[in-house]
């Protein structure tokens, strides 16, 4: 077996449970934030660094290594675990979402899709044979099926047509599966309507696969609309099968996504804000780069105790950033993981004490308070 996954306890009250995935390169406490690290690195950081902040599983991408340094070169390396000095877990997405999102794309047909590399512009073609054939010489302990992520908004029989595909795509990528060590998640389409999310449930829940992406969210939608869909979503996947709202999220998007059931999430937002002077902080986002924290020898987060927040000031991290020293965005992103990490160790602590709604409705009062 490669990845099994056990409820440790759920919420009386609401939807969340506490729970671990047990995977081949150890286990993973749930509800799990996974750190991205897009071309084989979580940026700016070193494997020892995300694992000390909390990091276990870390998620890559196929689109992004099929097309540098390549799939073979990986494979030649022994695999992306070794590659990358990560020793961890790895789950990779398929590159169905980055195909259709970051590449120019040809052409989608029923075999696969025709695409331009946004680095150099040169044809490619993905299939879920092909991507079952790259996340295979990745070698990730995860992979997830090759998919069709419709865009928000689209018309009924977009999302109807993306999901269908999808459907007949996951059960092509099931059957190229080669690798016993590999576990496959299908993951679930059909747009903002009812009832293609129960016929996309219904098709993956029939190939029994160990686990489920729920895919085609935080593709645009308003929250609330996003919140409805897991509301009928999450009951159709099977209770003790993990279930992964992939691109999301925010921290109220993580706690209202566990409160509806969800255990895995992947988002570049803490690493992709740091990089531009953005921080978490228990009363919202602070731009740490804006002129008002010249003078603020306080830390970013007075409540925080990561490493940046012991030694650091905001003046002096402002200061790097202004002056484009590698360590300001190193040190914000230290912070911001650790704020992530923080927020997914207490969420667990207080499903498992059974206070998870106080915790959130909590958090959300300081978090949206300005
Ligand atoms: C943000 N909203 C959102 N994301 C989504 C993703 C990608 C998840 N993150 C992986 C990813 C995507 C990019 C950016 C980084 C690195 C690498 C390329 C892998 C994370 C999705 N991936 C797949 N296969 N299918 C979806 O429906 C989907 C929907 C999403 N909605
Ligand atoms: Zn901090």
């Amino acid at each position: 077996m490669t990845v099994s996954f056990s409820i440790i306890k759920e919420d009386a009250r609401t939807g969340a449970r506490a729970g671990v995935l047990h995977t081949l390169r150890g286990d993973v406490e749930t509800p799990v934030f996974m750190p991205v690290g897009t071309q084989a690195t979580v940026k700016t950081m070193t494997p020892r660094e995300v694992w000390d902040l909390g990091g276990r599983l870390i998620l890559s991408n196929t689109y992004h290594l099929y097309l540098r340094p390549g799939a073979n070169l990986i494979r030649e390396a022994g695999g992306l675990h070794r590659f990358m000095g990560w020793t961890g877990p790895i789950l990779t997405d398929s590159g169905g979402f980055q195909v259709f999102s970051l590449a120019s794309l040809r052409r989608i047909e029923e075999e696969g899709v025709w695409f331009r590399s946004h680095i150099d512009g040169s044809e490619h073609f993905f299939s879920p044979e092909k991507a079952m054939a790259v996340q295979e010489a990745l070698g990730s302990d995860i992979a997830m099926a090759f998919d069709q992520c419709a865009p928000y908004p689209c018309t009924y029989e977009e999302a109807r047509e993306a999901m269908e595909r999808t459907s007949r795509w996951a059960l092509r990528c099931k059957e190229a599966r080669r690798r016993e060590d590999q576990a496959l998640f299908g993951i679930v389409q059909g747009g903002v309507h009812r009832d293609l999310r129960e016929k996309s449930a219904k098709d993956l829940v029939e190939l029994d696969f160990p686990g489920y992406g729920i895919g085609g969210l935080s593709v645009g939608e308003p929250k609330d609309i996003m919140y409805q869909v897991l509301d009928y979503t999450v009951p159709l996947l099977p209770r003790e099968k993990p279930r992964y709202l992939m691109g999301v999220g925010s921290p109220d998007c993580l706690l209202e996504g566990v409160a509806r059931g969800v255990d895995m999430f992947d988002c570049v937002l803490p690493t992709r804000i740091a990089r531009n002077g953005t921080v978490f902080t228990r009363e919202g986002k602070l731009v740490v780069r804006n002129a008002e924290y010249a003078r603020d020898f306080r830390p970013l987060d007075p409540e925080c105790n990561c490493y940046t927040c012991r030694h650091f000031t905001r003046a002096y991290i402002r200061h790097l950033i202004k002056a484009n020293e590698v360590l300001g965005i190193r040190l914000t992103t230290v912070h911001n993981l650790h704020f992530v990490f923080e927020l997914m160790r207490n969420i667990r602590r207080a499903i498992l004490e059974g206070n998870f709604l106080e915790y959130k409705v909590a958090f959300l009062a300081h978090w949206n308070k300005n």
